[in-house]
């Protein structure tokens, strides 16, 4: 059974410092780990750096032919070579890819006023399958390609989502800088489709926490069973199940918080 992890741009430098070690644990319990990251916080400080003004709509990035540059160069050659040599520390055998190579991520323009933001067509499973034959780790960089070989910047959420569906993986996590959802300041243990749409709606949940919602409540319509937000700061998050929000389909208890169980 194959475990999707994604590791947010958000926590890359702050991650606690089993948390190689622990997604290398999961394969005793039988879970083939298969790493998807972004970057985002990285890639705005060299936009910055480079004299451009990041712009985001609903935590998507506005993407124009340079700033796709910027996240290419980011994404693929900085912080997934940096993964890729975490693990290789930790003891796995990782191999860095993106999106493009071999076309494992196909997509098309999710929305023309966001640019090159790419929406998640087709996952290109055999590859990931092949990678994990050889009893290698896949770290996959947030980048796609359409049908004529044009690039796309892809929310690494959305390419998480997309694979854990496509490999019809047992659990997604996605590891963040925060407890999950937080509504009031506390964080919430478990929330619905219709509670998560109602907090967005009235701004409790903004940012980059919405595409993440979104797609994650996405890949449980299809055969992921189980979608977590993890703090990857906190020992234990990957492997220990009372962390974080785990988001669910069916109807519970509404404001559910983790002090109150
Ligand atoms: N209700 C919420 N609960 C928790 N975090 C939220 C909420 N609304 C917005 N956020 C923001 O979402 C961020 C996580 O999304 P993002 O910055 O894209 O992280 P990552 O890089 O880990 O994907 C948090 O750091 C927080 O600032
Ligand atoms: C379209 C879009 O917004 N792409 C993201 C890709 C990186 C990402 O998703 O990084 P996090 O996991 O840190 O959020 C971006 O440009 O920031």
């Amino acid at each position: 059974m194959q475990i999707v992890i994604k590791i947010g741009g958000s926590v890359l430098e702050h991650l606690h410092s089993a948390f190689f070690q622990e997604c290398l644990q999961l394969k005793e319990k039988g879970l083939t780990p298969v790493i998807v990251h972004g970057g985002g916080p990285v890639i705005s400080q060299w936009m910055d750096q480079l004299g451009f003004q990041p712009q985001f709509v609903d935590g998507l990035r506005v993407t124009d032919e340079q700033t796709l540059t910027i996240v290419e160069m980011v994404l693929a050659g900085s912080v997934n070579k940096h993964l890729v040599t975490k693990f290789r520390q930790a003891g796995a055998k990782a191999i860095g890819m993106t999106g493009i190579d071999l076309g494992l991520i196909q997509v098309e323009p999710l929305n023309h006023s966001l640019g090159f933001v790419g929406r998640v067509t087709h996952v290109n499973k055999e590859v990931i399958q092949l990678i994990l034959d050889q009893g290698w780790i896949p770290v996959i960089a947030s980048l796609g390609v359409d049908h004529e070989g044009q690039h796309y910047n892809v929310n690494a959420d959305d390419v998480a989502s997309a694979i854990a569906d496509a490999l019809k993986a047992k659990k997604l996590i996605s590891v963040s800088n925060v407890d999950g959802i937080q509504i009031n300041d506390q964080p919430l243990k478990q929330a619905t489709a219709d509670e998560i749409e109602a907090y967005i709606r009235t701004g409790e949940i903004t940012g980059g926490m919405i595409p993440k919602v979104r797609s994650g409540l996405r890949s449980l319509t299809g055969s992921v069973q189980e979608v977590v937000i993890v703090n990857g700061q906190q020992p234990g998050c990957l492997t220990d199940d009372s962390h974080g929000t785990r988001l669910i389909k069916g109807e519970v208890k509404s404001h559910v918080f983790i002090s109150h169980l």
